[in-house]
């Protein structure tokens, strides 16, 4: 009763948009985890105008959370406080330009966007083949995957800040490191130039197929995960530290808590076999947290984000 006539007066302070507001949005139904409560309200902006009135004018105490495909996020049970905004299809376009200059919107998915520019002949974009995600995800973490990263390929980005001013950003601006991203959280991006070069259309699509083939084998892409649920301690260097050693060496190879488990295939992914709660997934990683550092001295960082309320 109290919530709902929070949700009301927050909804009255919102100034109006032509996208819409929807209260009491389900959060698990967007979720790759597929758990999580509502967003107290989800604004899809109308395009980039509506997103530009929307930040320009909305309460400052009022909390704003930007979600892409939301397959490196866990929403807490409780839900999400404030508004939530997801880009969709005003944000989905794909323009090839001349000299391997590719832009996309912020809600572009990786894969489609790596299977665009493999048909328009042009390298670069191969290891967005298995990357669940979005562009405006893909900036944010600097998702990378087969030696390759979003930060290589990156010409400048555009975002929108908390007041609902305009940002165009240079790669070399972003700082950007493995997996992370420096730039202030409030920023939203909208759309990103990336540099391709022209490529051999079969020898990009050939690459492409052995990335799939290689996730399907050594990851459980096709079940309810965030993907890696630690950083690597040694970061993208592929010789370097691996948390799935870390986590095999301390036995934590298809613990459970509830309905959540640690992968048997690959022990750096959490999976919800169906009906774990968001708390069932981080306890178990906060387990898998201590047990390493119990084992090796190291302590793992969450990659995945944790976001919203613990449940009431
Ligand atoms: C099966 C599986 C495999 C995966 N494999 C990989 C992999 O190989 N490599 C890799 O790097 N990741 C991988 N991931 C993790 C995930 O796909 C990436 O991190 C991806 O970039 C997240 O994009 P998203 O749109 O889902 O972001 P979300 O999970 O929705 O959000 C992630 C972060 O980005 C922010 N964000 C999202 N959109 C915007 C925006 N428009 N503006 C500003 N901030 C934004 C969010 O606020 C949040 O902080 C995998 C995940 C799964 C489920
Ligand atoms: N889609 C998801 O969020 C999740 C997908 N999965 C798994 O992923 C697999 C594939 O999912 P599926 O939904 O079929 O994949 P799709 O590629 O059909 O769609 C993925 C999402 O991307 C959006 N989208 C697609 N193209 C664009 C674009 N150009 N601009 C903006 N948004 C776009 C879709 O929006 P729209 O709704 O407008 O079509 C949809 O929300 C399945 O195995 C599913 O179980 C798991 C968890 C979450
Ligand atoms: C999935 C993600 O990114 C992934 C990315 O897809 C891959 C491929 O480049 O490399 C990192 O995983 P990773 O270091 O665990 O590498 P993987 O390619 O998954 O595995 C390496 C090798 O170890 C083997 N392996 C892995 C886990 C396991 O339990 N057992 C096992 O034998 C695999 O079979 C493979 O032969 C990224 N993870 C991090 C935290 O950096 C993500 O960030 O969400």
């Amino acid at each position: 009763m109290n919530l709902a006539l929070k949700n009301t007066d927050m909804l009255a302070r919102l100034p109006q948009v032509r996208g819409g507001y929807r209260e009491q949005a389900d959060l698990a139904d967007v979720s790759w985890f597929r758990v999580g409560g509502c967003a107290d309200i989800l604004f899809s902006p109308a395009d980039e105008a509506d997103l530009q009135i929307f930040l320009a004018n909305c309460p400052e105490e009022i909390p704003v959370t930007v979600l892409g495909a939301c397959s490196n996020t866990l929403v807490r049970d409780g839900g999400v406080p404030g508004v939530v905004i997801k880009l969709g299809r005003p944000f989905g376009d794909i323009i090839i330009g001349s000299d391997g200059q590719v832009d996309a919107g912020a809600a572009v998915p990786d894969l489609m966007l790596s299977k665009q520019v493999a048909n328009a002949e042009l390298s670069g974009l191969e290891f967005f083949r298995g990357i669940p995600g979005t562009v405006g995800g893909a900036l944010r973490m600097n998702a990378g995957a087969y030696g390759n990263d979003t930060a290589t390929v990156l010409s400048h980005a555009y975002a929108y800040d908390r007041n609902g001013k305009r940002h165009e950003i240079q790669a070399h601006e972003m700082g950007f490191d493995y997996r992370h991203c420096a730039l202030p959280q409030d920023l939203i991006f909208t759309a990103a130039r990336f540099q391709t070069v022209p490529g051999d259309k079969q020898k990009i699509l050939a690459q492409m197929e052995e990335i799939s083939a290689s996730r399907e084998d050594t990851q459980p892409i096709k079940t309810r995960t965030g993907g890696s649920t630690f950083k690597n301690p040694g970061g993208a260097d592929p010789e370097g530290l691996k948390a799935w050693k870390l986590i095999d060496a301390a036995g934590c190879r298809g613990l459970t808590q509830g309905d959540a488990q640690i992968s048997e295939l690959h022990c750096n992914f959490l999976i919800n076999h169906g009906n774990a709660s968001a708390a069932d997934l981080e306890t178990l990683g906060e387990v898998v947290r201590q047990r390493v550092k119990d084992h090796s001295g190291v302590t793992l960082q969450w990659e995945i984000k944790r976001i919203g309320r613990e449940a009431m």
